[in-house]
């Protein structure tokens, strides 16, 4: 049995509201969102702009603190999972260092925590395999492509292998065959790495190909609209975009996104 199917809760929250407070504005970002991820699931939290899905992604890594409710992640607060390295974040940009090599940007949280030399070299070449850039540790990161970049973040994310994955919109700067690609590739990773993944994302087709539940965020203040299971067996394949399964559940999602 999948970690996920033994449905061991991770991520929890309870009636999370978030409201920032700016001198020109008041805008509530999040009403009354409760859910919960289980142990190595892969979710995705899906709307449109303003939805409230990054405003939710930095609450469970603990980078914003709610106006109310709780996040608690294996029963514990996300302050304490973040001081102890629960969580790996993937951002929309690769934020990687054009000076350090492909090698040295992926270790650079081993670097920071200390980590010894050797070991940390090791690792770099591990992460590389993992995430098909052998070959490319030498490389400074302006001569890879788009793609190969957020490869890289992602193997710096895996790092200091964390229990739970978090991406906002990794992939959405990317052309739809790189991004196709990718989105398999992740998979493959995920099996491997067994890690918790919540993956912020606007593409519904995105969504349903990688998740087990997909959560339907709807704007105005933001709140959790539905959730939708997907039961596409795995491991997924390319093919299975163009099944009557997959747009059965595109037609789901939109609907869903009709009804608020
Ligand atoms: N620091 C902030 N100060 C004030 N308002 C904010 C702040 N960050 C986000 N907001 C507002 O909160 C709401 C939710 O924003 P958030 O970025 O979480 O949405 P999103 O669904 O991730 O959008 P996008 O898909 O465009 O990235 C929006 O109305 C946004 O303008």
């Amino acid at each position: 049995m999948s970690l996920a199917a033994a449905r061991i809760p991770e991520i929890q929250l309870q009636n999370v509201e978030m409201r920032y407070q700016t001198d020109t504005a008041d805008v509530l970002a999040l009403h009354q969102v409760s859910l919960d991820i289980a142990k190595g699931e892969f979710v995705s939290l899906l709307g449109p702009s303003g939805c409230g899905k990054t405003t939710l992604l930095r609450l469970m890594a603990d980078l914003l603190t709610p106006t109310g409710g709780d996040v608690t992640v294996a029963g514990k607060s996300a302050r304490e999972a973040r001081l102890a390295q629960k969580y790996g974040i993937v951002f929309q940009s690769p934020v990687l260092y054009d000076w350090r090599k492909v090698r040295h940007n992926i270790t650079l949280p081993l670097e920071l925590m200390g980590v010894k030399k050797s070991i940390r070299e090791d690792k770099a070449l591990e992460l590389l395999d993992l995430v098909g850039l052998q070959g490319f540790a030498d490389k400074y990161p302006w001569q890879l492509s788009g793609g190969m970049q957020q490869r890289v973040a992602i193997a710096r994310a895996l790092s200091m292998e964390p229990e739970i994955l978090l991406m906002d919109e990794p992939f959405s700067a990317l052309d739809e065959f790189t991004r196709e690609r990718l989105n398999e590739e992740l998979l493959g990773v995920w099996g491997k790495v067994q890690s918790t993944i919540v993956f912020v994302t606007h593409s519904i087709p995105e969504s349903i190909f990688l998740s087990d539940r997909v959560f339907v965020l709807s704007p105005h203040p933001g709140r959790l609209s539905a959730i939708v299971d997907i039961p596409l067996p795995r491991p997924r394949t390319a093919e299975m975009r163009n099944s009557p399964e997959f747009f059965e559940l595109v037609a789901r999602i939109r609907e869903s996104f009709e009804g608020v």
